[in-house]
């Protein structure tokens, strides 16, 4: 019997993510891996940087108010009362004196400002100050940075590498992050061989394998189950593995309405199809499902469609598995530099590169990777439009 495809607007799949919730475990991690985790709990700070007055430059710690006049021709005379170490404790300034200090050191106690060593010189048991500072000038007030009890991160931020400085200067040596979320892959096809095998003209190198691992390896935890031959029992196998042991499925090949395209099957035997096919060029076959909070992705066997959706639909998918708060795909405006055609009533998705800051479509079959792996981000054609014009603005979403 043909079947037939029921399709849904695309913007159906751009939300399957909100059909999940994050997965509630943690794991401790050290500040030095901290990098695209995230944070399980809203993480605050147990006191004030700086946790003193400190000087931001190596100057002379001074009454501001005693600088007022000077100038070149001009000096203000300032007795040198000492010099403030960095390792020890704020010590005092007099009226009519300064103290040494050097950036990062504590401010004297009483002073209010410091003098760049650029702007004085010492003679003899004084300085003379060559330029006025302000009330404060180059000084780090106390908690400035941060204060003690502030929210550092919050739960549900994705930690970069600058949280994690913060982290580490408020003296965290390990932070509670998400658990990355286990993402079982599966590439089907008769025709579908591993690197191990040697190719032959029937045969076609899985790609979508290490495509799908590379691409989820930010959010995810890969764990690629192989390549299945088209047959049932053996996809039923994989899956009743993957629902044991992992979070969600990623399975490419097979989504379509070909005698062996087996997949939606599957998944109807282990839980429920949400969507399959979607008004969407490439990847019309695209297949959505899920058992539980386990989300089970179809992707269509080309490996351009699977780039895309994974971008757009799969990344997301995990970002809301792993706690991410931010988790749809991010997207960008840009001027056309050339006309793109489109059939009316489906998104067109194109790769894409900018050139002299104009948007610039690259053309290609659902069957090209090597275009792909050239472009810089996706334009997005709404189903509206027969045609953009150069000159118009489009979407673009960026890969991730
Ligand atoms: N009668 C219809 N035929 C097709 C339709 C349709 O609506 N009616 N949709 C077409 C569209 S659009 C797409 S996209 C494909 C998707 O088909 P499948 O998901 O069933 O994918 P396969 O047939 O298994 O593979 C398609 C193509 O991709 C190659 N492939 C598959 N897996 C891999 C891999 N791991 N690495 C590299 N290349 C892979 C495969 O050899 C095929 O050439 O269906 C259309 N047909
Ligand atoms: O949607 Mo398919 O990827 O066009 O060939």
């Amino acid at each position: 019997m043909i079947k037939f495809l029921k399709l849904s607007s695309y913007q159906k799949a751009l939300s399957f993510c909100e059909l999940f919730l994050p997965i509630e475990v943690y794991e401790e991690i050290n500040v030095f891996e901290l990098n695209n985790r995230v944070s399980f709990e809203d993480v605050f700070s147990k006191f004030s940087l700086p946790m003193s007055n400190r000087s931001s430059v190596d100057g002379f710690a001074v009454f501001s108010e005693e600088t007022f006049g000077s100038s070149e021709n001009t000096p203000v005379l300032l007795k040198l009362q000492g010099e403030q170490k960095v390792n020890d404790p704020p010590i005092e300034v007099k009226k009519g004196g300064c103290v040494r200090v050097a950036t990062g050191s504590s401010l004297p106690d009483n002073s209010d400002g410091v003098v760049m060593i650029e702007n004085a010189k010492i003679s003899g048991d004084f300085v003379e100050i060559y330029k006025p500072i302000s009330y404060f000038e180059n000084v780090l007030k106390k908690g400035e940075d941060f204060k003690e009890g502030s929210v550092l991160v919050n739960k549900g931020k994705r930690i970069n590498f600058r949280d994690s400085a913060l982290l580490a200067a408020a003296g965290f040596e390990t932070i509670k992050v998400y658990r990355k979320p286990r993402v079982a892959i599966i590439s089907t096809g008769d025709e579908i061989i591993s690197y191990k095998e040697k190719i032959s003209v029937t045969k076609i190198y899985d790609a979508n394998g290490p495509l799908i691992a590379n691409g989820i390896g930010k959010y995810a935890e890969a764990f690629f189950l192989g390549v299945v031959k088209d047959s049932k029992k053996d996809l039923e196998e994989k899956f009743e593995y993957a629902i044991e042991n992992c979070d969600c499925i990623f399975i490419s090949g097979g989504s379509s309405v070909g005698e062996r395209d087996y997949i939606e099957e599957v998944i109807k035997n282990f839980g429920e199809v949400i969507y399959h096919g979607f008004l969407v060029k490439p990847g019309k076959p695209l297949l959505l499902g899920k058992r539980n909070n386990i989300p089970i992705i179809g992707f269509p066997g080309h490996p351009l469609p699977v780039m895309i959706h994974l971008n757009l639909v799969g990344i997301p998918v995990l970002k809301k598995l792993g706690g991410d708060k931010n988790y749809y795909p991010k997207s960008n405006k840009g001027i056309l530099g050339d006309p793109v055609f489109s059939i009316p009533g489906r998104v067109d998705l194109i790769m894409g590169y900018r050139k002299d800051n104009l948007i610039i479509p690259l053309l290609s079959k659902s069957d090209y990777i090597s275009l792909a792996a050239k472009s810089e981000f996706i334009i997005k054609i709404p189903e509206d439009r027969e045609i953009i014009l150069e000159g118009e603005e489009v979407e673009i979403y960026l890969w991730d």
